[in-house]
């Protein structure tokens, strides 16, 4: 049974509906926030369900020894060293829109918040000051608000900051022109955005692009007396210069959800005048929790015991109903991929897959990744259908998809055809009713080869009395043959012989059969 630690505060909703999935759980809602013990324990799960709070960082990934999937019950995933998961073959998922809502609703209180100094007058009456006159505040009818990352938060950000009356325009360099007109925001580069906002909110995920996007450069370009809020990510904000714009008198104010550094216990900008600061509470309504927990608990689940994948951050989406049929070709697309990637001793300039028949109509991107694992573990070794994909693009392989889904001789099949600097060798095969894959055609030569863990590769001159020596050698080496396949072009030409044998040929063996009259090149394949 697959087993799952819930190292941040989810609501234990997640905790039952792993349980009615038939996964096992721990709660252990702190160990996220205590580094050492996660390292001790992470190696005996096979799933880790995470907040804001834990760090999965490279050393943990290391630890994680049977991790298959990290679920994040939220959006943002900068707490999870992604590269690191995919070169080990951990999906990642998170739960893109459970909490988006009541993020937004959040950005909207800390707004409103701002405009009035709603915190400070509250705590100022509670002190019996009466300041009646220093709290003066401003409207935000008709005031221009500006979105950076008009994503799903902004998006529902700007649809309420509209029914407040307030002008709204983005800034987001994804954001299609129809889309813009469908949210009626005026779409805008950032330098105009800076120069007219009166308030300024940032809903972007944290990447390299928008590091530091609020710098004391662009706060520079702000209008004199614009308000801040950030729900996002506190690393979207130099806090030095936003306190010292605050000091300034340049912002009128800001309100943080969210720190460099967190949990923020002592922070620069909580010396800073004009500025709320709540403890990265964006997320945090019972409606959303529920949401997540809910969402991620049954993500993990459906991927942990059927294979099932969505939200995932580094795989493409595999759904409960479509697993069972995907499956047998992603086996197969694994096989072809490894037959190839054995055979070939040149550098891989790129592949070219086509899928022919009812498959060309099934998701083909997760056989893609199998295929491509399958070609690249031969020369790299640690590679999983998580990393096979990124580490084909570093490389510079070039991968063509053709789909057709006419039927030809075979209801299905999958033919992967590899080119190197020197040629081009294709090899093709199919899923039968009985689920097993076969190899149909090897470098355009017909048969129909069941691929077994042990395999012979010859490819011989088509003489008479070949098969007959061959058989004798295998026969004085020992070697049990399980299956003989052989095809050839033509007559007389070359010929392929695809023999499954029982136990692995040493070396040794191999040598002596590759010496044998005849034989043109021997390879011993494992699968
Ligand atoms: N405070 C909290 O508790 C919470 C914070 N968040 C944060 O809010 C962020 C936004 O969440 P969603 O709206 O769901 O994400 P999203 O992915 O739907 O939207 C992000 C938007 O930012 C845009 N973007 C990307 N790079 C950009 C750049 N360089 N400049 C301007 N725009 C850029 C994207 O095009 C996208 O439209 C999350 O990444 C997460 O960090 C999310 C939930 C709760
Ligand atoms: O979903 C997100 O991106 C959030 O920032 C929410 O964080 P949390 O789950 O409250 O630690």
């Amino acid at each position: 049974m697959p087993k799952v630690l819930v190292s941040d505060k989810l609501s234990e909703t997640a905790v039952q509906i792993f349980r009615d999935n038939g996964v096992d759980v721990d709660f252990l809602p702190d160990v996220g926030k205590d580094k050492e013990k996660l390292l001790e324990i992470i190696g005996q799960y096979d799933g880790l369900a995470i907040r804001s709070a834990t760090k999965v960082t490279e050393k943990v990934i290391a630890a994680a020894d049977n991790l298959k999937v990290v679920g994040r019950a939220g959006i943002g995933v900068d707490n999870v060293d992604i590269p690191q998961a995919t070169a080990k073959g951990i999906i990642v998922m998170n739960t893109p829109f459970g909490n988006s809502i009541t993020t937004a609703e959040h950005a909207i209180s800390l707004l409103l918040s701002l405009a009035r100094q709603i915190p400070a007058a509250d705590a100022s009456t509670r002190a019996g000051k009466w300041e009646k006159s220093k709290f003066m505040g401003v409207e935000v009818t008709a005031k221009t608000l500006g979105i950076i990352g008009c994503g799903n938060i902004g998006a529902i950000v700007a649809d309420r900051a509209q029914g407040l009356k307030m002008k709204v325009i983005a800034f987001d360099p994804f954001l299609t022109p129809e889309r813009a007109l469908d949210l009626g925001v005026e779409k805008v580069e950032l330098d105009e955005l800076l120069a007219r906002a009166d308030f300024i909110s940032l809903h972007t995920p944290l990447t390299d692009a928008t590091r530091g996007i609020i710098s004391a450069e662009n706060i520079a370009k702000m209008k004199t007396g614009a308000r801040l809020i950030n729900c996002a990510r506190g690393g979207l904000v130099d806090e030095v210069a936003l306190k010292e714009a605050l000091e300034s008198g340049k912002l009128a104010g800001a309100a943080m959800d969210v720190f460099e550094v967190e949990p923020a216990t002592d922070n620069p900008l909580f010396e800073a005048p004009n500025l709320i600061a709540t403890p990265h509470l964006g997320a945090s309504t019972n409606e959303a929790q529920e949401n997540v927990a809910l969402q991620v608990a049954e993500q993990m689940s459906a991927y942990l015991m059927h294979g099932a994948i969505s939200n995932a951050l580094n795989f493409p989406s595999i759904s409960a109903e479509e697993a069972p049929r995907l499956m047998p070709f992603v086996k197969l697309a694994e096989m072809l991929g490894s037959f190839a990637g054995q055979l070939t001793e040149s550098g891989i300039k790129g592949v070219r897959i086509e899928f022919e028949g009812h498959v060309a109509d099934l998701n083909t991107k997760p056989m893609v990744s199998a295929l491509l694992t399958g070609v690249l573990k031969p020369l790299l070794g640690d590679v999983n259908m998580v990393s096979a994909p990124v580490l084909a693009k570093d490389r510079g392989m070039h991968v063509e998809t053709v789909n057709r889904e006419q039927q030809g001789a075979y209801e299905n099949y999958i033919r992967l055809t590899v080119i190197t600097e020197r040629q081009e060798r294709s090899v093709a095969g199919t899923v039968f009713a009985d689920g097993k894959p076969r190899l149909i055609q090897v470098k355009g030569v017909n048969m129909e080869a069941e691929i077994t863990p042990a395999m012979l590769y010859i490819t011989n001159e088509d003489k008479p009395g070949f098969i007959g020596r061959l058989g004798t050698l295998l026969g004085n080496e020992g070697v049990n043959i399980a299956n003989f396949n052989l095809g050839r072009v033509e007559s007389g030409g070359d010929a392929i012989a695809l023999i499954n044998i029982d136990g692995e040929l040493s070396d040794k063996q191999l040598a002596t059969i590759a010496a044998l009259e005849g034989v043109k090149q021997a390879k011993s394949l494992k699968f």
